[in-house]
């Protein structure tokens, strides 16, 4: 009886999407409230997370009692039963805000990372006439709405799972469009670091886009769909996919852990840090174009795991400051404890090593730089040696590079005890806009002002 409830459930979830919508469309995203985003979500849909749990607990309750009638009056009476999604399908982040959705939210388990590059000929006119569409499309695929004359499908039966699609233009796409100048000077090419094995194919790009989804179908579906608007003004020049944990696979909401088995985000600037807006938006001064944008630094990093995996578990923890199995810092304490990067043990010996991952990438190494890391774990297959082809698809936000990423890599690159263990083989600089209003367009400000 239970599994015939359960199923009957499913059925009806799979019924509940409207004409012209997705379903679990309106429900704010559990994940708000982990990022600071919560206010956005909320003032946009005015729903609690106590009636998005209630609308999952009275579906339930629902299905139970579809599950009966389905035995007595056939499934016809199932398909009819008012539906609503489990949480994870109806969390929904909206595109339209002050910031571009995808910076702030954590990561979500499924994420794309696609770069294009103009097609030759496309000028100014062909490549805001692009970004209106992909805005469009993104504002409605965020809300939970099937696009008009989308027959593929791929999301059909899924709500939104916390979609996020973020724009931003590369170096190259001032150049091509005539903008040169009005490139921003945050877009200086980075610099070489000894730690690069860079594969130019599967760097740069005119236009970068991050998708982030929990649902793999959602994500690949609005992958699709901006790939297909593209045709004829742009041309995928690369593209990773990236994963991390499922939200809900954890007793309680834990940070994330990436391939190496480290606890991965503990020390990030959050949304409530009186200085995280600073750190991470381009400031509103003179009206300029990137006034709440941000600058997206995207290293696919690959992990020499084979290499890693023959450390000991203490030789581990020393690499990187923090213990594995809960992340607390070897100074002491617990994951959320202040690293004290000056605590001498008995011996005489550093707590946090001087070469120690952490030491080495804090701010008070770096005069203060910080950044927004953001990530998503990538696995390719493995290599002919048998080394599996897998890392991290680091992506750092912060409002300038040269204040972030720069100084941070430049120190990371001589003398961090990671780096033996990781080989950075693609790289983009990417300027991202603020976020847009509904009618607008993701770039209107740089594209037409
Ligand atoms: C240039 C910036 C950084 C790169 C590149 C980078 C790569 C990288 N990092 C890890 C694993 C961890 N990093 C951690 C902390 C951490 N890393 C950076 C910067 C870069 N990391 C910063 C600024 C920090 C925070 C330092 C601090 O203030 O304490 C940690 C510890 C947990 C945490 O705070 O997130 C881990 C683990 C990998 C595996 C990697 C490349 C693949
Ligand atoms: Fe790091």
């Amino acid at each position: 009886m239970a599994e015939q409830a359960k199923q009957a459930g499913q059925t009806k979830l799979a019924g509940q999407a409207g004409p012209g919508k997705q379903a679990g469309q309106a429900e704010k995203s559990p994940r708000a409230g982990q990022a600071g985003e919560s206010t956005r979500a909320e003032q946009h849909h005015g729903i609690s997370r106590r009636r998005l749990l209630g609308t999952a607990g009275a579906a339930g309750a629902a299905g139970l009692v579809a599950g009966g009638a389905a035995g007595a009056f056939g499934a016809e009476a199932v398909r009819d039963a008012p539906a609503a999604l489990a949480g994870v399908g109806s969390a929904t982040l909206p595109f339209h805000g002050t910031h571009q959705a995808g910076i702030a939210e954590p990561a979500q388990a499924h994420g794309h990372l696609v770069a294009f590059d103009l097609a030759p000929g496309a000028d100014r006119k062909a490549a805001a006439a692009l970004l209106r569409r992909w805005s469009a499309t993104a504002a409605e695929l965020a809300a939970g709405e099937a696009p008009k004359g989308d027959d593929t499908g791929i999301a059909l039966d899924a709500g939104p799972s916390s979609l996020t699609v973020t724009f931003g233009f590369g170096r190259s796409f001032f150049d091509r469009t005539g903008l040169t100048a009005k490139r921003p000077a945050a877009l200086e090419p980075l610099p070489d670091f000894t730690a690069d094995a860079l594969d130019r194919k599967r760097s740069d790009g005119d236009l970068w886009v991050q998708i982030g989804a929990d649902d793999s179908l959602v994500a690949f579906h609005a992958l699709r769909l901006l790939q297909k608007q593209a045709a004829g003004t742009a041309r995928v020049r690369w593209q990773m996919n990236g994963f991390n944990r499922s939200p809900g696979a954890t007793a309680r909401p834990l940070t994330g852990r990436n391939l190496m088995g480290q606890m991965d985000g503990t020390n990030n600037p959050k949304p409530s840090d009186p200085d995280f807006a600073s750190r991470v938006f381009v400031p509103d001064r003179d009206g300029d174009w990137m006034a709440g944008g941000s600058y997206a630094v995207v290293r696919r990093i690959r992990m020499l795991l084979d290499s890693w995996d023959h450390l000991s578990l203490e030789r581990q923890e020393k690499v990187i400051g923090r213990r594995k199995s809960d992340g607390a810092p070897l100074s002491g304490g617990t994951e959320t404890t202040p690293v004290d990067l000056t605590k001498i043990e008995k011996d005489g010996s550093l707590a946090i090593a001087g070469d120690a991952h952490i030491r080495v990438a804090a701010p008070e190494s770096n005069r203060g730089a910080a950044m927004l890391r953001r990530a998503f774990s990538y696995h390719d297959g493995f290599l002919d040696d048998g080394a599996p082809d897998a890392g991290l698809l680091f992506v750092a936000w912060q409002a300038d590079p040269l204040k972030g990423f720069v100084p941070v890599q430049r120190k990371l690159d001589r003398g961090d005890g990671l780096s033996r263990f990781l080989r950075h083989e693609a790289s983009g600089l990417y300027a991202v806009p603020g976020g847009c209003a509904p009618g607008e367009y993701v770039g209107q400000r740089l594209l037409e002002g």
